[in-house]
C-alpha cells in the first residue's frame, strides 16, 4: 500500500498553479497517469521519488514514511525503494549493459545473481557486453527497465517509457512491463497518453489537469487500434502472409502503403474492411 498527499506550487505558462494530488494505491496495482501537457504528471512522479521537494503533504509506502511535512520527515531519494524509468532511457553511456545493471544493484545482498536473473528475464544476456549506443531504442528501454528493477523496488515509476518506440516494439514492451510488474509484485505508476496502452496495462487511471485530479477510475475499454505482426512471406499477388504478435497467421493481407516489405519485417496493421 502506498498513499500520499502532495502539494507543490507550479510555475506554468498559464501562471502560478498548485499541484494538489491525494491518492492511495493497493499493493500490486498498476495506476496509469494521464492528462494534457503541463498537467503535472512528471512533477508528481518526481515528488514521489524525492527528486523534487514538495511544499506540503506526506508519502507513506508499506508502513514506511518517505516524507511528512508536519513531522519534518524526509527520506532521501536514494533510500526510497523505487525504480524510475524515463522516456529517454537515461542509461550510463560509458558502461556496458551488465555494468549499468550492476551499478544499480551494487551493495545489495545477492546483487550478482539478481543481475544475471534480470539479464535473462529481459532477454539481454547476449547484449550484456554492449554499450547503450550500440542498442536499438527498444533494447535500451529493456535495459532501463532492468536497471530500475535491479534496485528491488517496491514502487515503479514509469514516465512515458514507451512513447519514443515504434508500434511493434511498443506492443512487445507493454507485455514485458506487464510481466515484470506481476513477477516482482510491484506497485506501478505509469504516465501514458495512449488509451490502448492504458486499457491493456492499467487497473485504474487518474486524469490530471492543471495539477488537480479530474477523474480516477477504471480505464476506458481498449479502442480498436493497429495490430503488430511480422511478414512471413510475400505472396505472388504482392499481398502478404502475416504472423500477428501472439496471435494467428493472416493470409492475403494487403501491404500497408509507403514501403516495400520482405519476410521477417515487422509491421502494424489497421483493422478495416476493404
Ligand atoms: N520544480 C518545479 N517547480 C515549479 N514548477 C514546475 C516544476 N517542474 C515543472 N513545473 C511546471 O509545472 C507544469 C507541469 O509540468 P510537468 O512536466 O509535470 O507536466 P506534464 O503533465 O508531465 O507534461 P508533459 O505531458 O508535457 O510531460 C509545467 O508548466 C512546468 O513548467
Amino acid at each position: 500500500m502506498i498513499d500520499f498527499h502532495l502539494r507543490k506550487a507550479l510555475h506554468t505558462a498559464a501562471g502560478p498553479r498548485t499541484l494538489d494530488v491525494a491518492l492511495a494505491l493497493a499493493p500490486g496495482e498498476l495506476l496509469a497517469v494521464t492528462g494534457p501537457s503541463g498537467a503535472g504528471k512528471t512533477t508528481l512522479l518526481r515528488l514521489l521519488a524525492g527528486l523534487d521537494r514538495p511544499d506540503g503533504g506526506f508519502v507513506r509506502a508499506g508502513g514506511q514514511v518517505w516524507y511528512d511535512q508536519d513531522a519534518r520527515q524526509w527520506l532521501p531519494p536514494q533510500r526510497r525503494p523505487l525504480g524510475f524509468v524515463f522516456q529517454d532511457y537515461a542509461l550510463f553511456p560509458n558502461m556496458t549493459v551488465r555494468e549499468n545493471l550492476a551499478f544499480a544493484a551494487a551493495g545489495q545482498p545477492g546483487a550478482g545473481p539478481l543481475v544475471a536473473e534480470l539479464l535473462a528475464l529481459m532477454e539481454l544476456t547476449e547484449l550484456a557486453p554492449r554499450r547503450p549506443g550500440a542498442l536499438s531504442g527498444g533494447q535500451q528501454q529493456r535495459v532501463a527497465l532492468a536497471r530500475a528493477l535491479a534496485r528491488r523496488p517496491r514502487l515503479l515509476l514509469l514516465d512515458e517509457p514507451l512513447s519514443a518506440l515504434d508500434l511493434p516494439t511498443r506492443l512487445r514492451l507493454q507485455q514485458v512491463l506487464a510481466d515484470a510488474h506481476q513477477h516482482f509484485g510491484l506497485t506501478t505508476l505509469l504516465i501514458s497518453h495512449d488509451p490502448a496502452e492504458i486499457a491493456r496495462l492499467a487497473h485504474r487511471v487518474v486524469e490530471l489537469d492543471l495539477g488537480q485530479v479530474r477523474r480516477v477510475g477504471p480505464p476506458a475499454p481498449e479502442p480498436p487500434g493497429p495490430l503488430a505482426g511480422r511478414v512471413v512471406a510475400i505472396l505472388p499477388s504482392g499481398r502478404l502472409l502475416v504472423q500477428l504478435a501472439g496471435g494467428p497467421t493472416l493470409t492475403d493481407v494487403p501491404a500497408p502503403p509507403g514501403r516495400t516489405y520482405a519476410p521477417g519485417d515487422e509491421l502494424a496493421l489497421t483493422v478495416g474492411v476493404e
